[in-house]
């Protein structure tokens, strides 16, 4: 479960997290009532996810781009909790098994659509994102919140 809370502490600012995709499959989420979270459309506008009860929002993520050679593309998203209240979501992210090898499927890749990425390995794709993450510098870890700050 992620916590955003109504402001930083210390500070006035609202908690978020920063634009991203999701390294797995897909992500099963489930929102409070408090609308934060927003996806970027292709014609590039931020659009928000209304929360909507009873359902679940279900992101793409890159593992899922990387089987279908590009077809199916992980969806850009960013939370921004600008209500002042403490925000919940339960995010469960569905990835392949850690040794498997993540490459296009055969039926993706043809001569109009050549494959589009280098095959790896799920579980060193999914610790070299969080790396590339968490170890840049100048990159500050926010307490109570999940938001990785530069
Ligand atoms: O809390 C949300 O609405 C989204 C969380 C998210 O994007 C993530 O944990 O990757
Ligand atoms: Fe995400």
């Amino acid at each position: 479960m992620a916590h955003y809370p109504g402001v930083l502490a210390g500070t006035d600012e609202p908690s978020a997290i920063r634009p991203h995709t999701d390294y797995e499959l897909l992500t099963i989420l489930l929102q409070d009532d408090i609308p934060s979270l927003e996806l970027l459309s292709n014609t590039g506008q931020w659009i928000q996810a209304k929360p909507i009860p009873g359902t679940f929002v279900v992101n793409i993520g890159d593992s899922m781009s990387m089987l279908t050679n590009g077809l199916f593309v992980s969806t850009m998203h960013r939370v921004v909790n600008s209500s002042k209240r403490n925000r919940y979501s339960v995010p469960f992210f569905l990835g392949a098994n850690q040794y498997a090898e993540l490459r296009a499927l055969d039926k993706f890749v043809t001569n109009g659509n050549p494959a589009k990425f280098q095959p790896v390995i799920s579980g060193d794709y999914i610790r070299r994102s969080l790396q590339a993450v968490y170890s840049k510098p100048n990159v500050e870890i926010v307490r109570e919140t999940i938001e990785v700050r530069e």
